[in-house]
């Protein structure tokens, strides 16, 4: 058989490169087909890699800076990353990671010159490095979001979660069933909101209960929006539904759902979802901003396509590539969303809003606005009042506020905004 054209550590910087130079997500570099018919070990290394090296660009640089006398070439300074992140952050083994850098280094016509620089380096790093990179600080989110973060809740809590972003997202579990029995089988926690809790790095396809669609991956933070609807046997419109994590929330719940996406691609992976949970929902490819249902529904779950930037832990290529220009056409499309998802429901019905935005544009701002503009909205505070959620995220204008740096002593959680409004009048 023919040797891959990639190993992992080779496949990794390729990825890094993607996201550094060409501005592109991990998860489309990895659809790349020369990329996609790797094996599929080789291709989770080098994602497992690329990310860790993201994740720790600024303690990396820290760490090699003292042994580095001139200037390096961009390709030479991603090699070195690469080797310092497998020393200090994954403890690798000095002699194989250094030996695996070097050979790296070899590999290429411009950059096989700077082989014994390479492994003088990483030597030194391996002896020396450690303090350097203990003492430097997290990786910083980029200034547009770092301002933003740091305006609205200080700049020591925008250190706190970009601390939290570095270590990563612990694997949560959502349960159709018994969350004790699930937690016991698989070695997890229940959360107190919940969840099942496994882990950093656990691999899903391992654990029982997969295939017979016992529990589906989703963020704890992310199932807060589902749980505010009361009630069940409702008819509820999950407006945004793809891939369907709250979709799956809903119907388990005993609610008649309808998933709506723009999105057929990302509808197929709702459709997966829904059978191997065995879980059924009526699925409509539409537009939200055009598609008219043919009758109002009890309940809205509306989770808008948002920056995305409550994710971080899981998607440290995504400061490099978002801009910050992307934000105002958001909170607009946002905005006109939550127009149409109050003009969808039933007088009496509820309205729940979700994004995992960092940022108050898109989450406290909208809630606000949202008051402001359409009359015929309340906040539904009562339906905020979960079960296991802890006083300090509920934000101080309605909504719950969730930040990374939240329940670090659990692991954390991803950043996320979530408010329950209601449509005045009776239910009828
Ligand atoms: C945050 S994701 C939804 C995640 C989903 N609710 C879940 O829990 O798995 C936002 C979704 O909005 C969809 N979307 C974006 N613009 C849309 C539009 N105009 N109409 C309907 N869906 C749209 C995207 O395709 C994307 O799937």
């Amino acid at each position: 058989m023919a040797q891959p054209a990639y190993d992992a550590r080779a496949l990794a910087l390729r990825l890094i490169d993607c996201v550094l130079r060409h501005q592109r997500m991990l998860s489309e570099a990895l659809g790349d087909e020369d990329v996609e018919s790797l094996p599929p070990e080789i291709k989770a290394r080098g994602q497992r890699l690329a990310v860790e090296v993201l994740r720790h660009l600024s303690r990396a640089d820290a760490a090699m800076k003292p042994y580095i006398q001139q200037p390096v070439s961009p390709p030479v300074k991603a090699i070195l990353r690469l080797g310092v992140v497998e020393l200090l952050a994954l403890d690798g083994a000095p002699h194989g990671v250094v030996n695996a850098a070097v050979g790296l280094t070899r590999r290429h016509q411009g950059t096989a010159r700077a082989k014994g620089l390479v492994n003088a380096i990483l030597r030194r790093v391996s002896e020396d490095g450690r303090e350097a990179w203990d003492k430097a600080p997290a990786q910083r989110m980029p200034k547009w979001l770092r301002g933003r973060v740091g305006g609205a809740f200080g700049n020591a809590a925008a250190s706190a979660i970009e601390l939290a972003h570095e270590r990563g997202a612990p694997l949560d579990l959502s349960v159709k069933g018994d969350a004790a029995a699930l937690a016991e089988a698989v070695g997890g926690e229940v959360l107190p909101t919940g969840s099942v809790r496994l882990a950093a790095g656990t691999r899903v396809s391992g654990l029982p209960g997969y295939d017979a669609g016992d529990w589906w991956v989703q963020d704890a933070g992310a199932t807060l929006a589902a749980k505010m609807i009361g009630g069940t046997g409702l008819r509820v419109l999950d407006l945004c539904a793809a891939p369907g994590g709250k979709t799956m929330q809903l119907a388990a719940a005993g609610h008649e759902v309808t998933a709506l996406d723009l999105s057929g691609r990302r509808l197929e992976r709702l459709r997966a979802n829904l059978e191997r949970t065995g879980l059924t929902a009526q699925v409509v490819t539409e537009d939200a901003l055009h598609w008219e249902p043919e009758a109002p529904f009890d309940a809205v779950l509306l989770d808008a396509p948002c920056s995305a930037t409550g994710t971080l832990r899981r998607h440290p290529d995504l400061p490099h590539v978002r801009e910050a220009d992307a934000i105002k056409e958001l909170t607009q499309l946002q905005a006109q969303m939550l127009d149409r998802a109050a003009g969808f429901v039933k007088p009496g019905g509820q309205v729940i809003y979700c994004v995992c935005s960092l940022l108050p544009a898109e989450g406290e701002a909208q809630l606000a606005a949202a008051l402001e503009r359409l009359p015929e909205l309340e906040r539904d505070a009562g339906a905020e009042d979960l079960p296991g959620v802890p006083a300090e995220w509920h934000a101080p204008d309605g909504g719950l506020r969730l930040r990374p740096d939240f329940w670090a002593e659990r692991g954390g959680i991803d950043g996320f905004f979530v408010a329950a409004l209601r449509r005045r009048g009776d239910a009828g």
